[in-house]
Parts: C-alpha cells; structure tokens; sequence
C-alpha cells in the first residue's frame, strides 16, 4: 500500500483529519520562519492526541543538535527529515547520535542530483525527493512546486523513499503511475490557506494515493 505523509500538521483540525484518513506518517516543521512551524511543546501535545496514530517526522533545516535533543527530550519522534544543506557525515553522525532513523529531502531538477542519492546512502534510511524551491522562495521547501518525474524513470533509488512537491489529490494518482513511487508527501496540496490543514483535502488526497 502507497506510503502516504501529511507534512506541516500544525494544529489538531490537520493533525487527527490525517489520522481520520490514515495516513502513514505526519511531519511536524521544527523550522521557525515556515508558516506551519511548530514548538517541540505543541507538537508534543498534538502528538499525544492520538496514541497509535501516523508515525512523528520531525522536519528540521540544518539543526543543531541543541534543537534536535529539545525535540526529542518533548516528543517520541518516529523519523527524522532533514531538508537543508546536511551533508551525508553530519546525516551519518545525527542518525548515530539521536538513534532514529533519518529520511533526507534532495531537491531533484536535472540529472546529476540523482547522482546525490548514491552519496547519501549509507548515511540515511530514507530518501525524500521534492523539487528545489522556486526563484523567490523563502522555504526550502513546501512551495507547492512539482519537479520533472521523468527524470526518475529508470532510475534505481538505494533506498525507500516518497515523492514530494506540488502533489495534489487530483495530480497523485498519475504522480504515482508515473514514478512508481512507493510513497507520497503532501503539504500544500491540502491546505486551503498557507500554513492551514483542510480535513477534506486531507482525506481526499490520502483516498486518492490509494485509490
Ligand atoms: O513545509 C514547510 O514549511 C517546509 C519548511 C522548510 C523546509 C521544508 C518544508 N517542507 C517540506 C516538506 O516535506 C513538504 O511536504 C514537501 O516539500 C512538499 O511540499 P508541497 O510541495 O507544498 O506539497
């Protein structure tokens, strides 16, 4: 069954409509400037809704470990994302340190940033290919911006990994039969205001990834 994560869960309306609809994993953004940013205190509260829930992906932007360790210390992370500029030893050494898995964001837009994938994959467990963020963009990602998944076709990931990046509940289905992806994120995409969840758009986009 596709894999499906609804990142940038900022409230508990986002939070229990993606357990309503079964997603696999929610990412809570530990990133400050981002509109969908959360404290580790409220992302512990909305963790705590739900036990057995989506699994916790903490997205962090290249952390310092005093961040990482204060998210930790107030909720039971599942996954780490990693989606700035971290390289394949500070990956290795934040897996090492913290013992959780760790997923690493590429930005994909030509070929040779598939070449990247190989550098990074004994350093991490998972891979999560978005598109780079668009002129202009002020976050690194979570820009509703879609990259070219041609650029997949016949490529062999090293490791497990989900498709990101402009993703819609209209757009899923043929992301997925393109790409093969075993799995999808979605932030904008179901969101009716940036920064704000919509609990119809959520289940409509998790109904379609599976469809
Ligand atoms: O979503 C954010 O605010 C964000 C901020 C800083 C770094 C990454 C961010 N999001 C990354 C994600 O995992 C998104 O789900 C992914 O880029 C897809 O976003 P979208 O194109 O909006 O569906």
């Amino acid at each position: 069954m596709t894999l499906v994560k609804i990142c940038g869960v900022n409230d508990a309306v986002g939070f229990d409509a993606a357990a309503a609809a079964g997603a696999d994993l929610v990412g809570f953004v530990f990133y400050p400037p981002s509109p969908r940013a959360v404290t580790p205190e409220s992302a512990a509260t909305l963790s705590a809704r739900l036990a057995g829930g989506p699994q916790r992906v903490g997205l962090f932007v290249d952390p310092e470990d005093a961040l990482l360790e204060a998210v930790l210390a107030a909720l039971p992370l599942d996954l780490i994302q990693l989606h700035g500029e971290e390289t394949p030893a500070r990956a290795a050494a934040i897996r090492a340190r913290f013992g959780r898995p760790v997923m690493k964001a590429l930005g994909v837009a030509e070929p040779a940033d598939l070449a990247r994938l190989a550098e990074y994959a004994s350093a991490v467990d998972r891979f999560l290919l978005d598109a780079k963020p668009p002129p202009g963009a002020s976050l690194p990602g979570g820009n509703a911006a879609a990259f070219d998944w041609g650029l997949l076709a016949g490529q062999a990931i090293p490791r497990p990994w989900l498709l990101a990046g402009g993703l819609t509940p209209e757009t899923v289905g043929a992301a997925l039969r393109r790409t093969g992806a075993p799995g999808v994120d979605v932030s904008s995409g179901v969101e009716r205001a940036r920064g704000v969840k919509d609990p119809a758009l959520i289940q409509a986009f998790v109904t379609a990834a599976r469809a």
